[in-house]
């Protein structure tokens, strides 16, 4: 088994892939329909994982095949992945942020075959560092899609948008990653307290996210200097690969974050 890191030339991604065209991802019936045991194996030590890293880990695998590991029937997990990278690219974040959260467990996803790339670059990662990155794993899924299979009700605590795919043209507006019909399953499975990522280079794009986010009753925007506290925005801007190609080109980045308030009408039914 190689220690070395994959080459990203060798997993090229298509830009702005049509996130309705995926009719042939299989879903799971439900988050407990996911054997999770087989992405962090060092988290589910009693469970037999059975290691997906193996029998996925070829490099000619076909753009159709889903690595993801749906079981026929329930399972109790464990534990749980509480922090989300949509659209998580060459899985940049999810590096760095991993030694920084060591118990947290975290999931990229992604729509194509930098898949592999990210897989491979995450078992390289644990045979070099023995006991470390033990907490991140990758699942190739549409965001935009049966988000609620994946994901409990208030599962997760961070959610991040970096860098989506701005999907110029007005016809295109609909496939963006933040829409109002998406952000109610956001606030469906991210906990109250829990935060919204964005950030982007296209203003128009960040005015658009900015918009929906404000005009949603489960999110309040944070303020630009409680933002800057927070450590993990360092990342968010700089440790994902388009982040640093913006920076190599001295591009402005648009930054936005958002809490889930609870429902103003659950509060008051309790009040
Ligand atoms: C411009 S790249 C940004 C990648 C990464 N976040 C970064 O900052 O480097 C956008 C990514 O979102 C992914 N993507 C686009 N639509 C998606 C969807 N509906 N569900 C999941 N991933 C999606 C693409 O495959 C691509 O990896």
């Amino acid at each position: 088994m190689s220690l070395k890191l994959p080459q990203k030339r060798y997993f090229r991604q298509r830009a702005h892939a049509n996130p309705f065209s995926d009719h042939h991802l299989d879903y799971p019936k439900s988050p407990a329909h996911i054997d999770w045991s087989l992405h962090y194996p060092a988290f589910f030590k009693s469970q037999t994982p059975i290691h997906a890293e193996e029998s996925t880990s070829s490099s000619v695998q076909e753009e159709t095949k889903q690595t993801i590991s749906i079981s026929e029937s329930p399972i109790k997990a464990q534990r749980r992945v509480e922090f989300a990278d949509l659209g998580c690219g060459y899985g940049g974040l999810l590096v760095a942020l991993s030694t920084l959260y060591p118990d947290t467990l975290m999931l990229g996803n992604i729509r194509v075959k930098v898949e592999e790339y990210v897989r491979e670059k995450i078992r390289a990662l644990r045979l070099q560092h023995p006991g470390q990155y033990q907490n991140i794993s990758i699942m190739r899924m549409n965001a935009m899609k049966f988000l609620p299979n994946f994901f409990e009700k208030g599962q997760l605590s961070k959610m991040f948008f970096l860098f989506p795919d701005p999907h110029f043209k007005t016809r295109k507006h609909k496939a963006r990653i933040i829409t109002t019909q998406l952000l109610a399953e956001y606030a469906y499975v991210l906990r109250v307290g829990g935060i919204i990522y964005t950030i982007t280079d296209v203003k128009d794009l960040h005015e658009w996210m900015v918009r929906h986010l404000n005009e949603h009753p489960l999110f309040q925007r944070i303020p630009d200097e409680e933002t800057n506290k927070d450590p993990v925005v360092f990342h968010v801007s700089t440790s994902t690969e388009e982040g640093k190609k913006v920076e190599r080109n001295n591009g402005e980045k648009f930054l936005a974050c958002y809490v889930r308030v609870e429902d103003p009408y659950h509060a008051q039914e309790n009040s």
